[in-house]
């Protein structure tokens, strides 16, 4: 079986304050649209964007988050699974900003450590700014996280924040695991195997199988069976 024929599915999940942009940031990504509109997002919306890299063919499947705290509980139960998450905040919002920490800690209390990425949306409105470019700067420090100033209004930098997070995604599962490395080069035999035990897992009633060790690989990485789909992004 060829490389060409394996495609990588990554879940990442957009958080960040109400009104920061989540939402606006994957339509652009995904759509190519921006609106002034401003639409609560209730819940959670999924969006997905096919890209190459290193000719592998990468899935994002796209998580919106509700930034609304009334939202919590249902939100939450979404990030699990996450493999890469955004950590968005306004350049206009003080509040977003100071609230980036609690949100990386609500994400990893689900998921653990995965790749991150801290946005700083709005770049356009920086002479409105409520927090100055060291202070991001220290932030994105303190935390270890690679940084971006992003305008989805003008679509400045949208596209570098996904490349980057399915970038460190690749670079992880290659390095972390050679079983999983060796799949995502030519074994698929494997990933078969790994599929069919997993399904054999399921019918035993194992329905933690899809969230835990070699066995998460089957939900992220399958057979491209829908090639014209690539490049397309498909509202669930
Ligand atoms: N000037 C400017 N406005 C933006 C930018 N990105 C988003 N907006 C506007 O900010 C408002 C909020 O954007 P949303 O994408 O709905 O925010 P959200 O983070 O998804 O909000 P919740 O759904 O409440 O969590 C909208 O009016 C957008 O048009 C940007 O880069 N620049």
């Amino acid at each position: 079986m060829i490389e060409e024929d394996i495609e990588i599915a990554i879940k990442v999940v957009v958080v960040g304050n109400g009104a920061v942009g989540k939402s606006s940031m994957i339509q652009r990504y995904c759509k190519g649209i921006f609106t002034k509109d401003y639409k609560k997002t209730i819940g959670v919306d999924f969006l997905e964007r096919q890209i190459s890299i290193d000719s592998k063919d990468i899935r994002l499947m796209l998580w919106d988050t509700a930034g609304q705290e009334e939202f919590d509980a249902i939100t939450k139960s979404y990030y699990r699974g996450a493999q890469a998450c955004v950590l968005a905040f306004s350049t206009t919002d003080r509040d977003s900003f100071e609230a980036i920490e609690s949100w990386k800690r609500k994400v990893e209390a689900e998921v653990g450590s995965i790749p991150m990425v801290l946005v700083q949306n709005k770049i356009d409105l920086i002479d409105d700014a409520k927090m100055d470019s060291e202070e991001t700067e220290k932030l994105a420090k303190k935390l270890h996280l690679r940084f971006y100033r992003t305008s989805v209004k003008d679509n400045v930098k949208v596209d570098d924040v996904f490349k980057y997070l399915a970038t460190k995604y690749l670079k992880l599962i290659e390095k972390s695991g050679e079983e999983v490395g060796q799949q995502i080069g030519n074994n698929l035999d494997m990933f078969n195997a790994v599929a069919s035990t997993n399904e054999k897992a399921k019918s035993k009633g194992n329905s933690k199988g899809n969230d835990e060790g070699v066995i998460q690989l089957d939900a992220n990485k399958r057979k491209s069976q829908s090639k014209k789909n690539k490049g397309a992004c498909v509202l669930l």
